[in-house]
């Protein structure tokens, strides 16, 4: 469970990127963040990476207190969030494979493990046959199927995706989506930022809208409003 409790952040500069965002995302939900650039969608995804920390208010993720996780910690908790960018990520001079082995190698994770678990992933995301491929030889979202593989081989809870559709055409962009949905399916929580208005309606999902720091709208929910103001107030 992803709780955020009235955080605020605001940057040296004297940009109030958040302003007191309550927040709470249930083991096994899909989510949606939408808002015009500039609203915090970023910020909040980088407070949940713990890569910024919030100038007030408190985050818990799986009962972890972020504020309160040893530095030591940081690298673990983040391994055990799946991580998926716009611009796909790979390591441009490694195969298919070896992306997607790679987040495991560096957990040392044996490599006869890895012979049976990257090919499942890689089958998963429907890539058995590009495996030997390197990124500059797939289209953009076979490289963003190949980014979820990775982000997903070591089993993490949360899958987090900013702009996961903004390099791909409409039917990728489609294609990467139904596959988030499955993904969501066999369990993990998922949480996608995105300007796409057109997957968002599409997707019939939960879509928390920002605007200028603050949530705006909190619509398709399966917490009612009632239920997210009684855990804040107790
Ligand atoms: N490092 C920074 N220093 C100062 N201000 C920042 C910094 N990063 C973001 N901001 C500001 O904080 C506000 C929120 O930015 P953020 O990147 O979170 O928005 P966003 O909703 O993700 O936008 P986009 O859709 O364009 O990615 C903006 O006003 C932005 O200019």
């Amino acid at each position: 469970m992803i709780e955020i409790d009235r955080v605020s952040k605001t940057y040296e500069t004297g940009n109030k990127a958040l302003k007191n965002v309550s927040l709470t995302i249930e083991d096994g939900e899909f989510v949606f963040i939408v808002g015009r650039s500039g609203s915090g969608k970023s910020t909040l995804m980088k407070l949940l990476l713990k890569e910024l920390e919030p100038t007030k208010g408190r985050i818990k993720v799986n009962d972890m207190d972020l504020g309160r996780m040893p530095r030591r910690y940081v690298p673990k908790y983040r391994r055990g969030l799946g991580v998926v960018f716009q611009d796909f990520r790979l390591l441009k001079d490694r195969t298919v494979f070896e992306n997607v082995a790679f987040a495991q190698r560096v957990i040392g994770v044996p490599g006869r493990v890895i012979k049976e678990s990257v090919p499942e992933m890689l089958r998963m995301v429907g890539l058995s046959a590009k495996y030997k491929a390197y990124p500059r030889q797939l289209s953009g979202g076979e490289q963003q199927r190949v980014a979820i593989a990775r982000a997903l081989i070591n089993d993490p809870d949360v899958l987090l995706a900013d702009e996961p559709t903004g390099n791909l055409d409409s039917f990728n962009a489609h294609e990467i989506m139904r596959l988030l949905d499955e993904i969501n399916q066999r369990g993990t929580t998922v949480v996608v930022i995105t300007h796409s208005h057109e997957l968002v309606e599409e997707m019939g999902k939960r879509v928390i809208t920002m605007d200028r720091g603050i949530i705006t709208d909190d619509t398709g929910s399966y917490i009612t409003p009632e239920r997210q103001r009684f855990y804040y107030e107790n």
